[in-house]
């Protein structure tokens, strides 16, 4: 064992996911410097509450309230981010990596949204960003798509990639919670974002979808270009016809390989209920790749939560630590490819994309409509997987003159189907907005 005295890190941060860091760093750390080669130890911490942080570290570390204290002491090597947001964390973020050290953060938003710019001024000043934690917490996804499956051609990665709202559908599901009740809950437990509005609106997950389209295809970030639906207008009635149909609703973030380029879309989907994907519940994640020689692939674990993102955090370190001294030419890229062979694979716009459609129509209870409605799909080339009728009591009361009508589609492009919606919805006999949620087979 080198006896080089351990290297120190600077913690920017320490609410749910740096106090676990702490934490876990304290409780492992002789394991940990047998695997990184040397100790590796938090000296300095910032926070802005000081009396918490300090309740926390004790006396194991000098606590700041100025960010930009740890950044300016010389004897840090690494520093890790964990305040979160694209604010004064984006700037730190640039100060530290200009004042020369390495990088750590579980900062999906910053990286999504100013990834380009963070890479290129680490690349340029030869320091390493480490981001394991951005995406699915605690799995080591990152590491899979970015090491362990180089070999690959990916075809698709998609996953449930957000553990409040996989946590919420399910709590909904299960035990017949409301949406607000479970949704204070996972914010309480420490799942949520500081704003949990990007979690329910699948902001978060598209966040997090994007690192891995960067990843997965060797294409800079780009969360602008990414589609983005929430959870936040799915009814219970949807989620109960699915699973009629053999299928559960997920939040999942997909990025594709298309012949048109990529992909990138987060949306909530009915997959069948046979997948290992649409069993995974409570706020737990999992990732599924495709690669051409590997196949199908599934990575599954905590994805939220103060321990499990630590787990991820630290393992950063460690690899950090391991890295510090080797060539920086020989490094892992940031971005799994090198930055001067990235592509410019093009995100394909959502009417491009191709998917199966589960269709909720409320319509009136009355000879015809049926035809009328499939008629307008047929036109269209939509081809038809399944349909179900409700009984007309059993949507609206005995007596009631509206039912709903349930239909599968096979694969179709979405501007097709954007058109036959619009022609659908045009029926007089078409009763309320109809519910369109988007199908993958996942196989
Ligand atoms: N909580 C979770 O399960 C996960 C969180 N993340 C990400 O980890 C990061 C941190 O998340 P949490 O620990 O949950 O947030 P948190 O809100 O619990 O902790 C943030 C800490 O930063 C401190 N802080 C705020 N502004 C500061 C400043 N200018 N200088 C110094 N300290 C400041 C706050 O006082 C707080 O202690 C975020 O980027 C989040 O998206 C990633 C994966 C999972
Ligand atoms: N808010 C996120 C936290 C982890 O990234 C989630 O719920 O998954
Ligand atoms: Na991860």
């Amino acid at each position: 064992m080198s006896q080089l005295p351990p290297i120190q890190v600077g913690l920017l941060g320490i609410g749910t996911v740096g106090s676990g860091v702490f934490r876990v760093l304290q409780r492992n750390q002789e394991e940990i410097r047998r695997r990184a080669g040397r100790g590796i130890a938090i000296t300095m911490v910032a926070d802005l509450d000081t009396e918490r942080a300090r309740g926390i570290v004790g006396d194991a570390a000098q606590v700041v309230a100025d960010a930009r204290a740890v950044i300016a002491n010389p004897d840090i090597d690494i520093v890790v981010e964990l305040i979160g947001g694209y604010g004064i964390a984006r700037q730190l973020v640039l100060e530290a990596i200009a004042a020369g050290k390495h990088v750590v953060t579980a900062n999906k938003a910053l990286l999504a949204v100013h990834g380009t710019e963070i890479f290129a001024a680490a690349q340029a000043k030869g320091v390493m960003v480490a981001f394991e934690a951005a995406v699915a917490g605690g799995i080591p996804i990152i590491k899979a798509l970015r090491e362990g499956l180089t070999a690959n051609r990916i075809q698709w990665v998609a996953g449930i990639i957000n553990g409040t709202t996989n946590f919420i559908l399910s709590e909904m599901r299960d035990k017949g919670l409301d949406f607000d009740v479970v949704l204070k809950e996972a914010q309480r437990l420490g799942y949520a974002e500081a704003d949990p509005t990007f979690d329910i609106e699948g902001i978060d997950a598209a966040h997090k979808a994007t690192l891995m389209s960067a990843l997965a295809f060797g294409i800079p970030v780009q969360f602008d270009k990414a589609y983005v639906e929430g959870i936040t207008k799915l009814q219970a009635a949807d989620i109960r016809y699915a699973e009629q149909l053999g299928y559960r609703i997920k939040l999942l973030g997909i990025t594709k390989r298309v012949a048109g380029g990529v992909e990138l879309r987060v949306h909530p989907t009915l997959v069948p209920a046979k997948r290992l994907i649409a069993n995974v519940e409570g706020a737990m994640n999992a990732v599924v790749v495709q690669g051409d020689a590997v196949g199908t692939t599934l990575y599954y674990g905590k994805g939220a939560g103060s321990e499990p993102t630590a787990s991820a955090v630290i393992a950063d370190l460690v690899d950090v630590t391991r890295l510090h001294t080797a060539d920086p030419q020989h490094r892992v890229p940031h971005l799994a490819f090198q930055p001067h062979a990235m592509s410019d694979l093009a995100i394909v716009p959502m009417a491009q994309v191709v998917t199966g459609y589960y269709l909720r129509l409320r319509v009136a209870d009355q000879a015809g409509v049926l035809a009328e409605v499939t008629g307008i799909l047929a036109r269209a080339g939509i081809s038809i997987d399944a349909v179900l009728q409700r009984e007309a009591d059993e949507v609206g009361g005995e007596g009631s003159t509206q039912t709903d009508l349930i239909i599968l589609t096979h694969d179709t492009a979405e501007g097709t189907m954007d058109a036959a919606l619009a022609a659908m919805q045009a029926l007089p006999t078409v009763l309320a907005p109809i519910v369109r949620i988007r199908k993958e087979e996942l196989a």
